[in-house]
């Protein structure tokens, strides 16, 4: 059996030659409607349809966002299953987010779910929460070590409530971000060119004071809708920069229904952050 490339080495060669950006496939309600299509299966099924093929052939990370699948059920999630194989089919790396955290014989099942390269959902990476306690996700880390794939590990969300929990000081006088930041290091220790487990730090965060040196990917959500911008990414990640991936949903979504907009739509963005991030 040959051992896959790891993915933060596949992840650095896509930002190499792609260029940094992940685009978030988020079929919100309110979207459909803007693209002129039916909040049900139909129009779920085109709008994803209609940004991989669109993007997959370009961009470094596409990233369907669970959530928005899962409300329409079983059919909903076919719908999922079809859009992570035509995308990784089209040259995109996959990140799922599902922003999974149990105990750790669940969390067993859900590396099943997504880490598994015989599962209809294997992806390139997932999100998973590290707030039932950074060793519930080992079944996760193991499972995406032996497929190639990575995991991004939930450390400064993008949300303005994130804080009451992880800027909260542990027993050691650190903040918990920092306690999950650190672990997430030393998953990566030793790793070249980019360790395979990332870290979630919201680009709507200024500084915030915590060391972002993980040797792994920094996924930025928050940029567009959330309201942060390329100009806010050298103030939240500093000397972390070359790691950044910064995401986007919402900002260039809201471009389509339009193949070539949203086309274009991305490739602004991307220069912008490209430009940003030096
Ligand atoms: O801290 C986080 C972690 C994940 N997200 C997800 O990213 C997208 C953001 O969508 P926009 O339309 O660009 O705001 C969405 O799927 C979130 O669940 C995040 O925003 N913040």
């Amino acid at each position: 059996m040959t051992t896959p490339t790891p993915f933060g080495a596949r992840l650095r060669r896509a930002m190499d030659t792609r260029g940094p950006l992940c685009v978030g496939i988020d079929p919100h309600a309110a979207l459909l409607a803007d693209w002129g299509l039916d909040d049900n299966v139909a129009g779920l099924e085109r709008f994803t349809r209609t940004v991989v093929d669109a993007l997959a052939d370009r961009v470094a990370v596409l990233k369907p966002q669970s959530a928005f699948f899962e409300r329409f059920g079983s059919r909903g999630v076919a719908v999922l299953e079809s859009a992570v194989a035509d995308a990784r089919d089209a040259g995109a790396l996959v990140l799922m987010d599902a922003k999974r955290g149990d105990i750790g014989s669940t969390m067993a099942a859900y590396a099943a779910a997504y880490l598994d390269p015989a599962g209809p959902l294997f992806s390139d990476a997932v999100t998973v929460s590290p707030y039932l306690g950074f060793g519930s996700l080992r079944p996760a880390l193991e499972a995406a070590e032996r497929a190639g794939s990575g995991v991004f590990v939930l450390a400064l969300t993008s949300n303005p409530e994130g804080a009451e929990v992880q800027r909260a000081t542990t027993a050691g006088g650190g903040t918990v971000a920092q306690a999950v930041l650190d672990r997430i290091a030393e998953e990566n220790a030793g790793a070249d060119p980019l360790g395979s487990v990332g870290a979630v730090v919201g680009a709507t965060l200024g500084d915030t004071g915590a060391n972002l040196a993980v040797n792994g990917p920094l996924l930025a959500p928050g940029i567009g809708a959330q309201g942060a911008t390329a100009a806010d990414l050298p103030k939240v990640f500093g000397d972390s920069a070359r790691n950044v991936v910064p995401s986007i949903s919402r900002g260039v979504l809201r471009a389509g229904p339009s193949a070539a907009a949203l086309r274009d739509a991305a490739a602004a963005a991307a220069e912008e952050l490209a430009r940003a991030l030096g």
